[in-house]
């Protein structure tokens, strides 16, 4: 929904039939036995030498075009391995065959080049043996070349290897789940004695693994740090110490985000009485970063009475207590979150998330969908959701890559951080097993993902099933919904862009059950990571929300109904329906009468009556009441009719082509035409369709309405408030936005702020 899709874009299309024809010349060499074309002494030297000019290219600091685009090619799907490593046997690269999945087999190797970060993290590995390949390690995170995990001589087990053929031409090993590779410390016992470095181990193992500890830990090596934390356990030591290791164990844990983890251990240090108050801490912490705010806030609590000198830990309690506050009663500080989004980069926002009058239930013919519990009115807030993961495309920032997402089994292309978004969402799960139910429950379509949590103490994460769901859920988005609506509507552009095409994306899980239609009653919006879904219609209880994949803007003048097979449906709504029934005589009539408009619109000289006939004239296109299926290619001409009136100081025109406009979107609107009788309120019966210059419509009528019916202005005003409430998902900022500042009377906004 709104990602950057170049499924159909010629030049990308060249990329996608390229790597067709690569995977089927692979193909063509699966079987055989996967033995370098290179020599050891030659794939190191390239290697090395690649990596000294993208050192040099990197100390240049040459800022990279903007144009500048990786591609990552998403292979086939696979399993992970679900076998424990005992029940796997060691196998050689000699004995390794290409494109193939080696199961039943794990690899024992050694990296013996530095890491190279492409799409994927590289590195030159070597068996016991000594023969080499490339490692291609995907979604492992970027931070793993700098942690331990991946310096030169690292040992790693690879279960059930892939070898597939490169892009130039030569082998290499491909690791796509994060459950299937593991980093073996110096000190593991998988590790032979020809590549052991020598580890003096004093009487006391407990203490001297725990000193280790400490000394990784101060050095920021985490993950060794818990490794040896792990070690000092496993060497029986007394119960104070084992309490002092877990604490710091926990706090290792919380460096590397892996918050489950850190709760156990310090929930296991303060099973005791009297819990410390480090190991509260740890675990208010712990309980923040999983969102889980009651316990955190509760934690919190007892802390502070017992240690009412932290005043760290009061500072968290009022933290924590915000977050409830908001998850609570959904009460936000939007206009501070407005600012956050624009200073924070990326723009991830400490909030919680507020469920509001809604919950998941099974559909007719549409699986699950979100429906509300109780009635409300258009504008009201349905929730306001933090985004399970986010990743952040900065327009301005000309030194990052983008990256072509290539499916070449589903034909489909995506330009944007959705490879960026697979490795977050993996990663997430992979450290906090705990959230894999809230992700992994989403709709996947057929893909069969295997059932086993976890297997050896760690947790599976199927790739492929990660990559499904951010295919049929993920959002685009941009830094926030205000900043695009300015841009909108300070262009003088008259059509708005309804169908935006964003770089950056994220999951929101609630907003994912969420079906589509055309008429739509609710509209997403974004602030940040934080996204806000409102009631863009009067609902009553149990009626389905549903909200636009895709905008049906400028289909009917096409004669033809939104597409939607990226998620497998086609849209039944009124509208579709409509548009499937309409002769093609009248597709053609209406595709030339707004080609016309068009040009008159645009010509200075034009006469606004001749325009009016024949915007009369596209109205005649249509046979049923606008009220029952909107007639969305007469909105533009209307409102446009309604600016240029208002421009032109002919404010009883500007409310009836403004009127006109909103009656075509599906609004039924009682009281609004002019001579007013004084007294009578403007009201909005039934509400339409919800778009971005709905505000600007409204803005106008309540401009004419301030020379010819005073009375109604205010009334206007608010409608134009609801609907930017509905469109930018707040109104603190509506008067900065629009106000009287605007001396504008067509509706569009003064200036970009
Ligand atoms: C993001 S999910 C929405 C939630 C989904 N219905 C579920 O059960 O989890 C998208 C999928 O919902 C279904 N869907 C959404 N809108 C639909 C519609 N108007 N008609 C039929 N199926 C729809 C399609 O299967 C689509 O791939």
């Amino acid at each position: 929904m709104n990602t950057h899709d170049v499924s159909q874009v010629p030049k990308y299309l060249q990329v996608l039939n390229i790597q067709k024809q690569n995977l089927k010349r692979a193909q063509s060499f699966k079987g055989r036995r996967a033995i370098s074309k290179k020599s050891r002494d030659e794939g190191l030297r390239q290697f090395m030498f690649r990596q000294m000019r993208l050192r040099q290219l990197m100390n240049k600091k040459e800022p990279k075009s903007s144009k500048e685009i990786r591609s990552s090619f998403i292979p086939s799907a696979y399993a992970p391995c679900i076998a424990s490593l005992k029940e796997l046997s060691k196998v050689m690269i000699k004995d390794l065959y290409i494109e193939t999945h080696h199961h039943g087999r794990y690899l024992l190797l050694r990296t013996v080049t530095p890491t190279d970060i492409m799409t994927a993290i590289m590195a030159i590995v070597e068996d016991e043996e000594g023969r080499v390949l490339m490692l291609q390690l995907y979604n492992q995170g970027q931070e793993l070349s700098r942690a331990y995990h991946l310096t030169e001589g690292t040992v790693i087990v690879v279960k059930e290897p892939y070898v597939k053929v490169m892009a130039d031409g030569d082998y290499g090993l491909r690791v796509d789940h994060l459950s299937d590779v593991r980093f073996i410390p110096e000190f593991g016992s998988l590790v032979p004695l020809s590549w052991r470095k020598r580890i003096t181990e004093d009487g006391d193992f407990s203490n001297s693994w725990k000193m280790r500890g400490n000394d990784f830990f101060n050095q920021a090596d985490y993950h060794l740090a818990i490794e040896s934390y792990s070690k000092a356990l496993e060497s029986s030591p007394s119960n104070e110490v084992a309490i002092t290791i877990k604490l710091n164990r926990a706090l290792s844990f919380l460096k590397t985000h892996q918050f489950d983890a850190a709760l156990l251990d310090v929930e296991e240090a303060s099973c005791g009485p009297e819990p410390s108050e480090k190991a509260l801490f740890r675990k208010a912490q712990a309980l923040y970063y999983l969102q889980r705010f009651r316990e955190s806030c509760e934690t919190n609590k007892a802390l502070s009475e017992k240690y009412p000198e932290n005043t760290l830990a009061r500072r968290e309690f009022e933290r924590a207590s915000a977050r409830l506050a908001e998850a609570g009663i959904g009460k936000y500080e939007f206009k501070r979150m407005q600012l956050e989004a624009r200073k924070r980069q990326p723009p991830h926002l400490d909030r919680g998330s507020f469920i509001g009058p809604v919950s998941v239930r099974p559909t007719k013919s549409r699986g699950r969908g979100l429906f509300t519990t109780e009635a409300v009115k258009a504008g009201d807030l349905l929730f306001c959701e933090k985004a399970f993961a986010h990743a952040f495309h900065d327009v301005k920032d000309t030194t990052r890559n983008l990256t072509l997402l290539i499916n070449a089994q589903k034909d489909t292309m995506t330009l944007g951080t959705q490879a960026e978004l697979i490795e977050s969402v993996a990663q997430r799960l992979y450290r906090n097993p705990s959230l894999q139910p809230t992700f992994t429950d989403l709709h996947h379509g057929t893909y069969k993902p295997v059932n086993i949590p976890e297997i050896d103490g760690i947790p599976i994460v199927d790739t492929f099933l990660v990559e499904r769901i951010i295919q049929l859920n993920c959002f685009g988005c941009p830094l926030s919904s205000r900043e695009t609506h300015i841009s909108a509507m300070t262009s003088d552009a008259t059509a708005k862009k309804d169908n935006e095409q964003y770089h950056s994306c994220g999951v929101w899980p609630l907003a994912s059950y969420i079906n589509h239609s055309c008429l739509s009653n609710a509209r997403r919006s974004f602030i940040g990571d934080m996204m806000v879904i409102r009631a863009t219609k009067d609902l009553a209880p149990n009626t389905e929300v549903t909200f636009w994949y895709k905008s049906p803007f400028n289909r009917e003048s096409e004669g033809v109904s939104v597409e939607l097979k990226h998620w497998g449906f086609r849209c039944d709504c009124i509208i579709c329906q409509n548009i499937q029934k309409t002769d093609k005589t009248i597709v053609i009539k209406r595709a030339e009468t707004l080609a016309d408009l068009e040009r008159l619109f645009k010509s200075r000289k034009s006469y606004l009556p001749k325009i009016e006939e024949t915007v009369f004239g596209l109205a005649e296109t249509y046979t049923q009441p606008a009220s029952e299926v909107p007639r969305l290619a007469i909105w533009t001409p209307y409102l446009n009719l309604a600016a240029a009136y208002a421009a032109s100081r002919q404010p009883r025109k500007a409310v009836i082509f403004g009127l006109q406009a909103l009656e075509s979107l599906g609004y039924v609107i009682d009281g609004g035409e002019t001579p007013h009788a004084s007294g009578r309120p403007l009201i909005v019966k039934k509400w339409g369709l919800m778009i971005d210059s709905v505000v600007g419509c409204w803005m106008i009528l309540s401009g004419a309405y301030h020379v010819v019916a005073p009375g109604l202005e205010a009334q206007a005003e608010e409608y134009a408030r609801i609907s930017y409430r509905i469109c930018i998902g707040e109104d603190q900022t509506f008067d900065e936005t629009y106000g009287k500042l605007s001396e504008r009377l067509d509706g569009l906004l003064p200036t970009a702020k």
